[in-house]
C-alpha cells in the first residue's frame, strides 16, 4: 500500500469489500423477498380462509362475476371484499379460483335437462360459452368442467341484470365431503354465497332468461318486501351489526325489499303491529329475541281485523338473550342458530302454523308463542335479573342457589290432557269459576262487544278435566322445544299439534333436581321419574304461597316477561298485567304463521 497524505493509506475497500457486501446485501434481500412473499402468503391464506369459513366454519361470502375464463373475474369480486390494492397481482388469488372451481354443484350425465324445460339458450356463463337450461323442476344446469346445476327454490336468492349479464345469485349448501346437499338436504355443512354470471347473447334471450327466471321465483310465493323490527337493546346488543353483516347482504342478493324499524322502548314493536298497514308487507321480521316476536303477535291480535292480520307471515333473526323460537326452527332441520341460516329461511320463504296459547285472567289476555313458568324456572328467570352484571353464567349460579334453599308453593293445576296422557291426575269435573269472563257469553255475542282476539272458542265443560294438588317445585309449560339456544325444554314439543307440553316437578331431591337441571341441553330432564311430562289442550293454574311461609307468594313468567308477581315475591312493589292467581291457559291450533326453513 502506498503512504497517502497525512501518513493516511489509501485502503482499496471497494475492491475487498464491495463484492462480498454486494452479495451479502443481495443474499439477504432474496432472503427477505422470500420470507416476506412466504409470510404475505399465509396472511392472505389466513384472511381469506376467515372469509370463507367465518364463525362457525360453515359460511363463506365470495362470489363469482362474469367475463374471461373465470377466475380473475372471480378474484375481482374477492378483491372487493378484502381491504385496498394490496391484495393485487397475488398468486394466491388463482390457487383459490382453482379451489372454488370445484365447488360448484355437480350432476349426474345421466339426467337429461333437455327433457322438459321453461327456457334454454346459448349463454356464456362464468366467461364459458355453454348451453343453459332452465327445467320444468325448477333447476339450472350448465357445463363447466362437467354438468352443474343449481335449484331455483333451494339455492337461487335471486338476480340483478347488468347490460346483456344476469348475475343469479346462490347460497349452496355442501356437506362435509363438499358434495351439494340439494334440495332435500337438510344438515349441510357448509353454505357458500356465489354469484353465477350468465351473458346472454341477444336481447331477446336476454329478456326471455329475466322474464322465465322471475316468473319462477315468483311462483314460490316467496315475500318481496318486509317490515323488520331491530331491538338494538336486545342481548349483547349486536342486532345492528347482525342486520349489517348478515341480514342485509342476503336481502339485497335475493332483491326483497325492506322497511327498517328500531324498536325505541318496551312494546314499541306491539304498537307499531297493532296499527301498521299490514298490506304493505309480505312479512314481519324481528332482529331480536322473542321477546319481540311476543309483543308482535300480541299487537297483531288486538288488531279489529286480527283474523286477517295474524296470518301475517312472521321471521325471527337471533339476536338477543332468548332465541327460543328461531332455534326450534333451525334445530327441527338440523341447522345451526345463526343470522345467515335464519335469514335464508324467511328468504326462501317456506311457512309452518304455530299454535298460539291465550293465558286469560278476568277480562285480561296475552297471548303466548314460548312458555309459562311458575316456581323453580320462573324465580331462576326473573330473580337471577340480579345477577345480570356475570352474563350467561348468572342462570347457572341461581339455579345452584335456587335449588340449594329449594322452594315449594301451595297450588293446583287442572288441566285437558291430550289423548294418551289421561293417567296423570285425578279426574276432576269443570268448575265454572275457571273460565275467563268472555267464555260466559254466546260466540256471536264475544265477537260484538270485543275487538281483537279473544281466544279459541272451546266449550270447556264439555271436555274432561284432570286436576294435581301441589306443592309443586316448578310448573312449566311450553310450545315450541327450545326455551332457548341451550335450553331444550320440552323436547316433544310440536309449532302446531294443538297442545302445549305441561313439565311438572312435585317433590325431588336435591341432587336429583341438580342432575336433571344439568341435562336440559339435551331435553333429558323429561326423563327422570320426578318429572310429569305430559300434552294438555288446556289447563288452569291456581298458584299459591310458599309451604315454607305463607305470606311469600311466587311470580308466574310468560315468553321472558313477568306476568304475575304475589306477595312478598322478587319485586314485587312492581306492577304487573295479571294478578298473582287463577289463570287459564288455552291453545287455538296453528293460529299464527311463521317463515320457517322447511
Ligand atoms: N329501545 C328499547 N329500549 C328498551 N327496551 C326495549 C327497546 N326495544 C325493545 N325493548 C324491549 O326489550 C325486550 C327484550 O327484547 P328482545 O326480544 O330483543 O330480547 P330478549 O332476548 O327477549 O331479552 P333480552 O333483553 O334479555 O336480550 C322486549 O320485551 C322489548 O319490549
Amino acid at each position: 500500500m502506498e503512504p497517502d497524505d497525512g501518513g493516511w493509506r489509501t485502503i482499496p475497500f471497494k475492491l475487498q469489500l464491495d463484492k462480498p457486501l454486494a452479495s451479502h446485501v443481495c443474499l439477504r434481500l432474496l432472503i427477505f423477498l422470500l420470507l416476506s412473499s412466504i409470510c404475505f402468503a399465509l396472511i392472505c391464506d389466513i384472511y381469506l380462509n376467515k372469509l370463507v369459513r367465518k364463525d362457525d366454519g360453515m359460511v363463506s361470502r365470495e362470489g363469482f362475476a362474469c367475463n374471461g375464463p373465470g377466475g380473475l373475474e372471480k378474484y375481482a369480486y374477492l378483491q372487493s371484499s378484502l381491504s385496498g390494492p394490496k391484495y393485487a397481482n397475488n398468486v394466491l388469488a388463482f390457487e383459490f379460483f382453482h379451489f372454488e372451481s370445484s365447488l360448484w354443484p355437480e350432476m349426474e350425465l345421466s339426467d337429461s335437462p333437455s327433457d322438459g324445460h321453461i327456457v334454454s339458450d346459448l349463454v356464456r356463463v362464468n366467461g364459458i360459452m355453454t348451453r343453459l337450461t332452465l327445467t320444468l323442476d325448477g333447476r339450472l344446469v350448465w357445463m363447466e368442467a362437467g354438468q352443474r346445476c343449481l335449484w331455483l327454490e333451494k339455492e337461487v336468492l335471486g338476480f340483478s341484470t347488468e347490460g346483456s349479464c344476469i348475475r343469479i345469485r346462490a347460497a349452496i349448501e355442501f356437506d362435509e365431503v363438499g358434495c351439494c346437499v340439494g334440495p332435500g338436504g337438510g344438515g349441510g355443512r357448509r353454505v357458500v354465497r356465489r354469484v353465477l354470471a350468465c351473458e346472454t347473447l341477444s336481447t331477446e334471450s336476454f329478456t326471455l332468461w329475466c322474464q322465465k327466471l322471475r316468473d319462477y321465483l315468483y311462483s314460490l310465493g316467496r315475500p318481496k318486501k318486509l317490515l323488520i323490527f331491530l331491538n338494538p337493546f336486545g342481548g349483547k346488543r349486536s342486532a345492528p351489526k347482525v342486520f349489517e353483516d348478515e341480514v342485509k347482504p342476503l336481502l339485497e342478493d335475493a332483491a326483497i325489499e325492506f322497511d327498517l324499524q328500531e324498536t325505541g322502548y318496551q312494546l314499541h314493536a306491539k304498537e307499531i303491529a297493532h296499527t301498521v298497514d299490514l298490506a304493505k308487507y309480505d312479512g314481519i321480521v324481528c332482529v331480536s329475541g322473542d321477546g319481540i316476536l311476543v309483543e308482535v303477535i300480541n299487537g297483531l291480535l288486538e288488531r279489529d281485523d286480527w283474523k286477517a292480520a295474524i296470518k301475517m307471515p312472521l321471521g325471527m333473526i337471533p339476536a338477543g338473550t332468548g332465541n327460543g323460537m328461531v332455534k326450534s326452527l333451525l334445530d327441527s332441520v338440523g341447522q345451526p342458530c345463526k343470522a345467515f341460516y335464519a335469514t335464508l329461511a324467511i328468504i326462501r320463504g317456506h311457512k309452518r302454523p304455530l299454535d298460539v296459547a291465550t293465558i286469560s285472567q278476568e277480562d285480561k289476555k296475552f297471548f303466548s308463542v314460548l312458555m309459562l313458568a311458575w316456581g323453580l324456572i320462573a324465580d331462576i328467570d326473573i330473580e337471577s335479573e340480579k345477577y345480570r352484571w356475570m352474563g350467561i353464567a348468572r342462570l347457572d349460579f341461581y339455579a345452584l342457589q335456587r335449588i340449594l334453599h329449594l322452594r315449594r308453593y301451595e297450588g293446583r293445576i287442572s288441566f285437558v290432557p291430550a289423548p294418551g296422557y289421561e293417567i296423570h291426575g285425578e279426574p276432576a269435573s269443570f268448575s265454572a269459576e275457571w273460565a275467563a269472563p268472555s267464555q260466559d257469553h254466546g260466540e256471536e255475542q264475544v265477537d260484538v262487544l270485543c275487538s281483537g282476539y279473544q281466544g279459541p272458542k272451546i266449550k270447556l265443560e264439555e271436555l274432561s278435566w284432570r286436576t294435581i294438588d301441589g306443592p309443586f317445585v316448578s310448573i312449566w309449560l311450553h310450545n315450541v322445544p327450545w326455551g332457548s339456544e341451550n335450553t331444550m325444554a320440552a323436547p316433544n314439543a310440536k309449532f302446531s299439534d294443538g297442545y302445549i307440553d305441561l313439565i311438572a316437578i312435585q317433590d325431588c331431591p336435591r341432587l336429583s333436581l341438580l342432575s336433571l337441571m344439568t341435562e336440559m341441553d339435551k331435553g333429558g330432564h323429561v326423563k327422570s321419574p320426578h318429572v310429569r311430562y305430559l300434552k294438555v289442550k288446556t289447563l288452569v293454574l291456581e298458584p299459591g304461597p310458599r309451604t315454607d311461609n305463607p305470606a311469600k307468594e311466587g311470580i308466574i313468567d310468560t315468553d321472558g316477561e313477568v306476568l304475575a308477581r304475589g306477595k312478598g315475591a322478587y319485586k314485587s312493589d312492581q306492577e304487573t298485567f295479571m294478578a298473582y292467581g287463577r289463570l287459564q291457559v288455552t291453545v287455538d291450533q296453528g293460529l299464527a304463521t311463521l317463515f320457517s326453513p322447511k
